[in-house]
């Protein structure tokens, strides 16, 4: 780890009376990755984010963001850095254009950098037919994509997001991720996005953070997490019901870290490693003359990986 990286967090705690929230994190993020920091409700991911953005102190330890000290250079900092951290509450009686010149002329822009940053965000957020209709009437998904719009109005090179699609409805949560895929796409930016949401890491994502306690248990390329080097689930469903002899067989076998008896005939096991450990897997099924009738390894392999790292981190 270099103070190189866009976004760099030190030997981070953060303490509420005798309650750590944040313990102690070190983790850095790679310039231009979309890295998700995933982890429970109460793992310290808003209190990560909310001391990125200097909203709140930390009690000990640092964060840098392009090489600057939040807290001791805030100016510095944050100068290239958009963020959506605690749902901003916008004037409901401003259109998204008003707000973006209000939120550009408080950051000392010119207001024809405004008039085209704004053309150009609107069109990104998906909004150019509201741009000057009042926020009041909007729903809470179109406010969300205001509040990725605002975020954007200076041409940041880092945004950090605490739960962007948090409490929006099916729809709203998937324009909100379709932007981030299509800003992702055009741009050269930094994406630091909290999520407690699997698939939305799994789909976004080419880099995990995962916290656990307000610890960090890994910091990984998103391939290295679920593939080959993680574990996977597989299912088999067995011609008769297992007994607890049988159960204790598999989990003998090469590879498994666990298994759970999942209903009727249907067994779950956890197994590390990849496509050849999981051939071996098969084989050595076979082997035990137990009849499977179906065998399939799971696709959310990134929840496995998940479960399997919080619970060792316990
Ligand atoms: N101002 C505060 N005073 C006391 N405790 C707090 C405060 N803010 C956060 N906490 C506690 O710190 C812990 C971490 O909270 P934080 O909001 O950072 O977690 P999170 O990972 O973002 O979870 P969530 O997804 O629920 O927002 C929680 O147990 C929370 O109750």
């Amino acid at each position: 780890m270099t103070h190189e990286d866009p976004i760099v967090i030190e030997k981070l705690t953060k303490t509420y009376g005798k309650f750590v929230a944040v313990d102690d994190l070190t983790f850095s993020v790679k310039k231009n990755s979309f890295t998700g920091m995933l982890g429970p409700n109460g793992a310290g991911k808003s209190t990560t984010l909310k001391i990125l953005s200097n909203l709140t102190r930390a009690t000990s330890g640092s964060v840098y963001l392009d090489g600057y000290d939040v807290e001791l250079h805030p100016k510095n900092a944050l100068k290239n850095v958009g963020t959506v951290v605690e749902t901003p509450e916008f004037y409901t009686y401003l259109t998204p254009r008003e707000t973006f010149r209000y939120i550009g002329k408080i950051l000392g822009m010119s207001n024809e950098s405004i008039a085209t940053e704004t053309d150009e965000i609107l069109e990104k957020i998906k909004m150019s037919e509201w741009a000057d209709k009042k926020l009041g009437t909007f729903s809470k998904g179109m406010r969300q994509r205001v509040a990725l719009g605002q975020s954007l109005i200076n041409s940041p090179s880092i945004i950090i997001l605490d739960e962007p699609t948090s409490g929006l409805d099916p729809r709203g949560m998937a324009e909100i991720r379709e932007i981030l895929k299509e800003l992702r796409k055009k741009e050269s930016l930094t994406i630091l996005m909290s999520s407690h949401m699997l698939h939305e890491v799994n789909d976004l994502c080419d880099r995990v953070a995962m916290v656990s306690r307000g610890k960090l248990i890994v910091n990984d390329d998103l391939s290295n997490v679920i593939g080959t080097k993680g574990t996977r689930k597989i299912e088999i469903k067995l011609i008769d019901e297992p007994n607890a002899d049988i159960l204790e067989k598999i989990k003998n076998l090469s590879n498994v870290t666990d298994v759970e008896y999942a209903g009727k005939n249907d067994v779950e096991i956890i197994l590390k490693g990849g496509l050849g450990e999981q051939a071996q897997l098969l084989s050595e099924i076979g082997a035990l003359n137990i009849y499977v009738y179906s065998f399939s390894s799971s696709e959310n392999s990134l929840e496995t990986s998940y479960l399997d790292l919080v619970k060792e981190s316990i």
